[in-house]
C-alpha cells in the first residue's frame, strides 16, 4: 500500500528585466528553487524569459506560455472559461483553522504522466495574473511571496511568530479570495452577504483579533526587554543561511537549530556567551533576510527583531562563499534600514571562509578592510570573535565606585549581574565596591542605591 504522498513537482518561471544581469537572474532562480525545496517540492525545470517588465496578463509572452503549458499539460491559452483547478496551496492558505500545515495530499491522478502540478513565479504577481496562468497551464500557481509566507507558516514556533505569520498570510490571501471567486462585485446576490463577503469579513475580524493578541505579547516583551536594557547584548543578523545559528551555537554552546535550508530560524533566541564574560554578554540569533521580502513580513521582522534592535552591537553575518554575497549584503542592509537598525554599531562577519580560496580571501580583505573573515566551523575563529565582542564592550565600559549600604545588601546580585566588581571594601556606611560596566548600567545601579 502506498502511504507516502507523492512529492509535488514544480516548474519555476523567471522574468529577466533590464538592469538584472545574467548572474543575478540565475542566482534569484536558484534561490527560488531552494525555497521551493524547503517547501518539500521537487523542481523539475525552469522557464525564463527576458522582458521589459513583469507585466501583461500572463507574465510570460505567448510563445513561452505555450512552452510552459506543453510541460504542465495545459492548453496554453487563457481564454477558456473552464474554472481552473483550485490551487491546493490556496486552499491551504484559505484554511484559517491552521489544522495541518504539513499535510500535503496531491490528488490521485493515476493515469497522469509526471507533469509538474505547480508553476512557481519568481516575482510578485497579481491575483489575476495568477488566475490567467492557472487557466493556461492547468497547474497551480504560486508566486515568491506565497512560497515565503508558506515557509514562514510552517517554521514559526513561538506564539508571537505564529500570530505574525497568520497575519501576513491572511493579508496575502484576502485579495486573492476576491479574484479567485470570479472577480469584482457579486452581481445578483440579493440581500445578505455573499460567501465572499462573509469570508472577507471573517478575515477582517480575525486580523483585528490577531492584532490585539500581538499587542499584548509585544507589551510583555517590551517589559522584559527594558529589564535587560543595560545588559551587554550582541545580535547576529543577516541573510538567510549565512550561518547565524552556527555562530550562535559556537559562541554560546546552545543547541539552536542549524540547517542547510532557507529560514531555518524564525524566532529570536537569546543566550549568554560561553564561557561567561563578566558582566554577562547576551547573544541573540535572529530570523534571516531574503530579497523581495513581502512587506507584511518585513513588519513582522520588525517586532521579531526588536530584540536585536536593542543590542549594542550587530554582528552582520554574510556567506562569503556565495557568489552573490554582495547583493545579499545589500538586501540585509536595506531591511535593517527599514526597521531602523542602521544606527546600531555593527561589524561585518564574512563567514564560511573555509570555502573561499586564498586569492578570493585577499580580494575580500581588500574590499572590506574592517570585516572579520571567519568560519563558524573553526574553533580558533570563534574564540577570536568572542574576544572581539568582549573588547567592544570593554572599550565602552567605565569604572566607578558603588556604595552598598548594609540595609541594601539585597541589591548585591544586581550589581554582580550588571557590572564587574574589581574590588570590595567595607566601612561604616556599607560595602564599597569598585566596578566596571556600561555607563547606562552603572547609572541605573547608582539610582537604585540612592533610592530610599
Ligand atoms: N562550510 C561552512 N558551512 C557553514 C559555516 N557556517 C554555517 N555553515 C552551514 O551553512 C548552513 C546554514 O547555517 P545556519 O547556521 O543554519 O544559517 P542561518 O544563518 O542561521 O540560516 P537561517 O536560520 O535559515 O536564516 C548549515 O548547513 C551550516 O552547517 C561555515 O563557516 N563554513
Ligand atoms: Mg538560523
Amino acid at each position: 500500500m502506498e502511504t507516502r504522498p507523492p512529492v509535488p513537482r514544480a516548474i519555476l518561471v523567471g522574468i529577466q528585466i533590464p538592469g538584472v544581469d545574467d548572474v543575478a537572474h540565475a542566482a534569484s532562480i536558484e534561490e527560488l528553487g531552494r525555497l521551493v525545496k524547503t517547501l518539500g517540492y521537487e523542481v523539475v525545470g525552469t522557464i525564463s524569459q527576458k522582458r521589459d517588465e513583469i507585466g501583461g496578463g500572463t507574465v510570460l509572452g505567448k510563445g513561452r506560455l505555450e512552452e510552459l503549458a506543453a510541460i504542465t499539460g495545459g492548453t496554453g491559452v487563457v481564454g477558456s472559461m473552464a474554472t481552473p483547478r483550485k490551487s491546493k496551496a490556496r486552499e491551504r492558505f484559505e484554511d484559517a483553522d491552521e489544522k495541518q500545515p504539513n499535510a500535503r495530499q496531491t490528488e490521485p491522478d493515476p493515469a497522469a504522466a509526471p507533469k509538474p502540478e505547480f508553476v512557481i513565479v519568481d516575482h510578485d504577481i497579481s491575483p489575476s495574473q495568477a488566475r490567467n496562468l492557472e487557466r493556461a497551464t492547468g497547474a497551480q500557481v504560486l508566486d515568491r511571496t506565497g512560497v515565503i509566507v508558506e515557509i514562514f507558516h510552517r517554521h514559526a514556533h513561538s506564539r508571537e511568530a505564529k500570530l505574525q505569520v497568520e497575519m501576513a498570510r491572511l493579508k496575502y490571501v484576502s485579495p486573492r479570495l476576491r479574484e479567485s471567486s470570479g472577480g469584482g462585485r457579486q452581481q445578483g446576490v440579493g440581500a445578505g452577504e455573499s460567501d465572499l463577503e462573509l469570508d472577507r469579513r471573517k478575515i477582517r475580524d480575525r486580523l483585528a483579533e490577531l492584532k490585539e493578541q500581538l499587542e499584548d505579547i509585544q507589551r510583555d516583551n517590551d517589559q522584559r526587554r527594558s529589564a535587560r536594557r543595560d545588559q551587554l547584548r550582541v545580535a547576529l543578523v543577516g541573510y538567510t543561511n549565512a550561518g547565524k545559528s552556527s555562530l550562535m551555537r559556537a559562541l554560546t554552546g546552545s543547541e539552536v537549530l542549524v540547517a542547510d535550508k532557507l529560514f531555518a530560524t524564525l524566532d529570536t533566541t537569546v543566550r549568554s556567551l560561553q564561557p561567561e564574560a563578566k558582566p554577562r554578554v547576551l547573544v541573540s540569533d535572529t530570523v534571516g533576510f531574503i530579497k523581495k521580502l513581502p512587506h507584511d513580513l518585513v513588519a513582522s521582522f520588525r517586532s521579531t527583531l526588536a530584540e536585536a534592535l536593542e543590542a549594542s552591537l550587530l554582528l552582520f553575518v554574510v556567506d562569503a562563499s556565495d557568489p552573490t554575497y554582495e547583493s545579499q549584503l545589500e538586501v540585509s542592509r536595506n531591511v535593517l534600514r527599514e526597521i531602523g537598525a542602521d544606527a546600531v554599531p555593527s561589524r561585518l562577519l564574512l563567514n564560511k571562509i573555509d570555502r573561499v580560496s586564498e586569492a578570493d580571501r585577499a580580494a575580500l580583505r581588500a574590499k572590506h578592510p574592517n570585516a572579520i573573515l571567519l568560519s563558524a566551523k573553526s574553533p580558533e575563529d570563534v574564540t577570536a570573535l568572542r574576544e572581539t565582542i568582549i573588547a567592544f564592550f570593554e572599550a565602552a565600559m567605565v569604572e566607578d565606585q558603588l556604595v552598598l549600604p548594609y540595609a541594601k545588601q539585597g541589591l548585591l546580585n544586581e550589581v554582580y549581574e550588571n557590572a564587574r566588581v574589581l574590588s570590595e571594601d567595607y566601612d561604616s556606611t556599607g560595602r564599597i565596591m569598585k566596578v566596571r560596566g556600561l555607563p547606562g548600567a552603572i547609572a541605573r545601579l547608582q539610582r537604585a542605591l540612592a533610592a530610599s
